[in-house]
């Protein structure tokens, strides 16, 4: 089974980086993280990239006079260490459309709402201000447009009265690490591929959410 080589890309605290990193140690992971990239010198999450024995690499956007400067850099960073493979982990700069088409199909992203409802920042205090009963997160691959990327993967949680931004983030936080590695496991095994801007799964969802193993 050949494991594609892959970066995480980060700008803080990297809990989803760390579900993708333990969840890619399991021998039978089609995919190796070979590097964490960080936006921000003070992200928290390199500091558990190298303790769990990853290559990091800082690129500090604002090193750079611009953004296409900024992602030349990344790029070259990332075709030096031969990766094929990126995942947004908390990444927080808007990509231009340069590099978003230099890695198209092979870009994804984790956002905490169930798109394309709350697109954009702060999804958490934005559901509880409208009142929505079930909220989420969901994986997809990542296009120019913000967060309108063919979707991969998504999960629900409910809104309990009383909750905070706080309380909802902790019980969405828990989804993304479940879900992050479930859907780069599905993109790198070919169980989900990208056809003609929508994904198509090789086998299909059952009611519980979880995929249909052959023959169960
Ligand atoms: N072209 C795209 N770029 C990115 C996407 C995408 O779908 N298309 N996903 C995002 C991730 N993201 C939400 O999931 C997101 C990240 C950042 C921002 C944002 O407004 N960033 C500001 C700076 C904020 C900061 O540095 O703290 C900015 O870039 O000016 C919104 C949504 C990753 N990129
Ligand atoms: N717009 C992108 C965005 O908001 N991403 C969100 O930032 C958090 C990063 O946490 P982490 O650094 O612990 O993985 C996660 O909740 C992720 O969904």
């Amino acid at each position: 089974m050949t494991r594609r080589r892959v970066a995480i890309l980060i700008s803080g605290r990297g809990s989803n980086m760390v579900s993708l990193i333990e969840a890619a140690r399991a021998g039978a992971f089609p995919a190796e993280i070979a590097l964490v990239v960080s936006n921000r010198p003070d992200a928290a999450g390199l500091d558990r990239a190298r303790e769990a024995g990853i290559a990091t690499c800082v690129i500090d956007h604002k090193a750079h006079p611009t953004r296409e400067d900024f992602e030349h850099a990344m790029d070259a960073a990332l075709a030096s260490r031969g990766i094929a493979f990126i995942c947004l982990a908390g990444f927080m700069r808007v990509l231009t459309d340069w590099f978003v088409e230099r890695w198209a199909g092979r870009m994804i992203n984790i956002h905490p709402s169930l798109l394309p409802l709350y697109r954009g920042t702060h999804t958490h205090r934005r559901a509880l201000a409208d009142g929505v009963l079930v909220h989420g997160c969901t994986v997809h691959f990542v296009v120019p447009e913000l967060d309108a990327g063919p979707i991969i993967a998504q999960a629900a949680v409910p809104v309990v009265p009383g909750d905070t931004e706080e309380s909802l983030a902790t019980r969405v936080i828990v989804q993304e690490h479940r879900l992050y590695p479930q859907a780069l496991r599905m993109i790198c095994d070919g169980t989900a591929r990208l056809e003609t801007g929508r994904v198509v799964f090789s086998r299909p969802w059952d009611a519980s959410g979880s995929l249909h193993s052959p023959g169960s």
